[in-house]
């Protein structure tokens, strides 16, 4: 569970190189402006990535504007802009075309070019000679180091060409590598390589061309970041990934995993010191840039990479944590939690108590009787992993030895109409006991459940004030099949928050209204507990 590498300063010899901008920007759903990618480009050069690849500057509008505002807008503290784009036409002098002279217009100071390969792709894709996709190669970096840039050459389909044609492949690479490239960098384009082939035919190509290797991955065999660390092990000292592994169809090696592995597990220093620790806020950040939602089950830094759902995990985890994790969750800034659900023993209830900050004593009758209860609810369709607040209540109840009652619901009422001239109509009453004052409240909503949440709010707020801020964010249905000939259930799942924190909460009834009734009490008790009201006074 130790950072596995010895010294603190970062291995100028290994790039981590980021194709968010140009890889990640070709997945299917996301569409970046220059401001988002002047935003991530910042959230990556925060990280510590050595290279920002930014886009194919000329190709598009965006990108051009891209690389000329991030002359002045952008400033890196650690890592090199690089633009992307081909090597020149088929018989055009490389200065003289257009494509590689807005590369050198846009002043990255590093330039990666895509070649061809794979000699089927050279006949059929370029239709050009062998010999003269060679050329095309040479040519063009031979040119772009004239004028002073730095060169990667990404072979594209070079694992599949390497296939077709060993030969013409590493002849690829010997030519950018003679010309002047600083790293050659063999993708797997079409994303079908398995760990194993990958990790030979790099070992090889090192051996044959001397040149300085990297790696590009793409994601359709899931294999990606696998893909990446064999060729890393074949001698591969150069990474090409996207953050949370965005790219063109499936995706790219994902550089979040790709980057903890090299430093924890590898004892590489790839990135600078404490960047490790700021990696789950960094992924989730550029999620919200480019307007995703982050995937919970991703490894390290979703929300779920720490989550202990089995009674069995969580027994040995309370005597000693790593017996069920592969690192510590805050070396890459995430956290371990637990969930509670009809997968419980004893010890995840103890676990979570102490999450939550419930002292339970060691009381092993009343943590036995949490489990039971959850057991017995959760049958009946609770789900208490989603409803971490109805969780809390329902502990709370068990350790105080009585729910938590600000209010006491003498009865509640819900209307839906439709009259006649074709208008639905939403009512509801609410008649209530807080602080020995009985309340009586009628509101109208856009549906019975909104109707009966405002007629709760409107009899509680004048007592309790706190309530003012609370606000639903979220509210799921979901119909669960009846067990043997019972009619089926429906849960609800309710989400509110105070501004600052979300909590959950869940109702389960045969029907909605009522489900979502229990979901609605708790979430308002709940609200008041963390308000830190006390029910008795
Ligand atoms: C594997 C990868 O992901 S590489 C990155 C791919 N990214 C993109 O394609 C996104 C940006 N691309 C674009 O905006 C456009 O495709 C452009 C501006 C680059 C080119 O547009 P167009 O000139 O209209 O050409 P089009 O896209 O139809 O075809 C690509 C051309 O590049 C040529 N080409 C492809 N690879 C190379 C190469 N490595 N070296 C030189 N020429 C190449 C093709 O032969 C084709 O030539 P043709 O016009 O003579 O048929
Ligand atoms: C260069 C690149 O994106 C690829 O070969 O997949």
């Amino acid at each position: 569970m130790t950072d596995a590498a010895g010294s603190s300063a970062v291995d100028d010899s290994f790039h981590v190189f980021d194709t968010t901008l140009r890889d990640g920007a070709q997945r299917e759903g996301i569409n970046l402006t220059v401001a988002d990618k002047l935003a991530i480009a910042g959230h990556l050069d925060d990280f510590g990535v050595g290279f920002i690849e930014g886009g194919w500057p000329g190709a598009n509008p965006r990108d051009t504007e891209f690389f000329a505002r991030a002359r002045t807008e952008l400033e890196l503290r650690h890592a090199q802009l690089v633009a992307f784009g081909s090597t020149r036409r088929a018989g055009l002098p490389a200065a003289e075309d257009p494509q590689v002279r807005a590369l050198v217009a846009s002043q990255a100071p590093v330039v990666t070019l895509v070649a061809k390969s794979h000699d089927r792709h050279v006949e059929l894709a370029l239709r050009t000679t062998l010999d003269e996709n060679l050329a095309m190669v040479r040519d063009t970096v031979v040119h772009l180091r004239e004028q002073g840039r730095r060169v990667f050459v990404d072979c594209e389909h070079f694992f599949d060409g390497y296939r077709a044609n060993p030969g013409y492949a590493k002849q690829v690479v010997r030519t950018a590598h003679e010309a002047g490239a600083d790293v050659v960098v063999l993708c797997d384009t079409n994303g079908g390589m398995l760990p194993a082939q990958i990790q030979a035919v790099v070992a090889t190509v090192a051996a044959d061309t001397g040149a300085r290797l990297g790696i590009h991955a793409q994601d359709d065999s899931g294999c990606a970041v696998a893909n990446t660390l064999a060729a890393v092990d074949a001698g591969a000292t150069h990474v090409q990934c996207t953050a949370n592994g965005y790219g063109e169809r499936v995706g790219n090696a994902n550089l979040f995993p790709v980057v903890a592995a090299l430093q924890l597990k590898y004892g590489r220093r790839v990135l600078p010191d404490g960047a490790l620790a700021e990696m789950t806020r960094t992924s989730h950040a550029i999620a919200e840039v480019v307007n995703l939602t982050p995937s919970t089950h991703q490894p390290y830094v979703g929300l779920s990479a720490f989550a202990h759902k089995a009674g069995l995990h969580a027994s040995a985890i309370k005597v000693d944590p790593d017996l069920y994790q592969h690192i510590d969750p805050e070396q890459v800034g995430n956290t371990m939690r637990m969930l509670v659900s009809d997968m419980a023993g004893r010890a995840s209830i103890e676990l979570k108590g102490r999450e939550l900050g419930i002292d339970l004593g060691g009381d092993r009758d009343l943590v036995a009787r949490v489990v039971e209860r959850v057991k017995e609810r959760e049958l009946t369709g609770y789900t208490y992993e989603a409803a971490d607040a109805s969780f809390e209540l329902l502990l709370r109840e068990e350790v105080e030895g009585k729910p938590r009652e600000y209010f006491r619901i003498e009865s509640w009422r819900a209307i839906a109409e439709h009259r006649p001239d074709g208008v639905h109509a939403n009512e509801a009453t609410v008649k209530l006991w807080a602080k020995g004052e009985r309340t009586v409240a009628t509101a109208e909503g856009n549906g019975p459940v909104n109707a009966l949440d405002r007629a709760l709010r409107l009899a509680l707020e004048r007592i309790y004030p706190e309530l003012a801020r609370l606000e639903l964010a979220d509210y799921k249905v979901r119909i669960l099949e009846g067990a043997h000939g019972t009619s089926s259930t429906t849960r609800v799942l309710i989400s509110t928050s105070d501004g600052r924190t979300v909590w959950s909460t869940v109702g389960v009834a045969e029907n909605v209204i009522e489900a979502s009734w229990q979901a609605v009490v708790d979430a308002y008790t709940y609200g008041l507990l963390r308000a830190g009201i006390d029910p008795q006074r």
